[in-house]
């Protein structure tokens, strides 16, 4: 499913902080989105996701603007996995994963097979399978956040949205978890501020800058000095793509 935005306007009072910004992320691609802190990068992620409206502008899912879908038929196709989302206390990792399953159950039909499976296959994948029955206040950070993730993946979505997905988490599973998601049969677009993780796992990666789109194109397009410096204020050493085509910044302390 592809996912396009035109011309997406949103703020408050008088402050704009997302300034008419159009992207397009093609089926089962994995769109990077980076820039500085408070450059717009989760508001515009709640905007595509349809969980806040443009003041202008509109975003097409699958074709479709998301202004006419209900936010039922929305969560059946949409995952949005938010930074440090909160969630009830007095419950099971497996509590949780199973409310992904929410949006393909009716009122009145029961906990299915399909469901079970698609719940195992989830916390499979987020290696949370032999934590079901702990109770969620006592997981540590990283490992809450690969639960959201689980939660996110037993919806069964065909577009997802990460904020910072690898936030609190281990350097095996930021990768992991990046792999995970280029790897699925989904489109994705996730916030990250880890450069070299946006460039690793990334097929086209969008910069942020105080609301606007400042850059987009493939990682060795987009991350050259020259935007690191202006955009990122870091002096970087960019070298070139390697046997995976993918660049690596290196930066200078001084
Ligand atoms: N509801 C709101 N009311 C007022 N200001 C807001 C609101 N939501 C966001 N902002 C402001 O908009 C700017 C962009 O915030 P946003 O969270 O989208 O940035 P970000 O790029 O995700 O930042 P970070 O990298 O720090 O997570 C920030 O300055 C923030 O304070």
């Amino acid at each position: 499913m592809s996912v396009v935005a035109e011309n997406l306007v949103w703020g408050v009072k008088r402050r704009t902080i997302v300034a008419d910004v159009s992207l397009t992320v093609a089926s089962g691609e994995t769109l990077g989105l980076i820039g500085p802190n408070g450059s717009g990068k989760s508001s515009l992620l709640r905007l595509l996701a349809g969980l806040r409206s443009p003041l202008s502008g509109r975003v097409e899912i699958n074709g479709q603007d998301i202004a006419q879908v209900s936010r039922k038929a929305l969560s059946r196709q949409v995952a949005f996995v938010q930074q440090s989302a909160a969630t009830d206390t007095n419950v099971t990792v497996a509590d949780v994963v199973c409310l992904g399953r929410t949006p393909h159950r009716s009122a009145l039909a029961g906990w299915s097979e399909g469901d079970e499976a698609a719940v195992n296959r989830a916390l499979d994948r987020v290696d949370m399978a032999s934590r079901r029955k702990q109770a969620w206040q006592t997981l540590s950070g990283g490992e809450r956040q690969r639960v959201h993730i689980a939660r996110a993946l037993a919806q069964s979505p065909q577009v997802m949205f990460l904020d910072e997905p690898t936030n609190h988490l281990d350097i095996h599973h930021q990768i992991e978890i990046l792999r995970m998601v280029r790897d699925l049969d989904v489109t994705s677009v996730i916030a990250l501020h880890d450069l070299n993780l946006a460039a690793m796992f990334c097929d086209r990666i969008v910069v942020l800058e105080a609301g606007a789109l400042r850059a987009s194109g493939t990682p060795e397009e987009v991350l050259t000095q020259d935007t690191l410096r202006e955009v990122f204020r870091v002096t970087a050493h960019v070298s070139g793509a390697s046997a995976n085509g993918r660049p690596h910044i290196r930066f200078i302390s001084d």
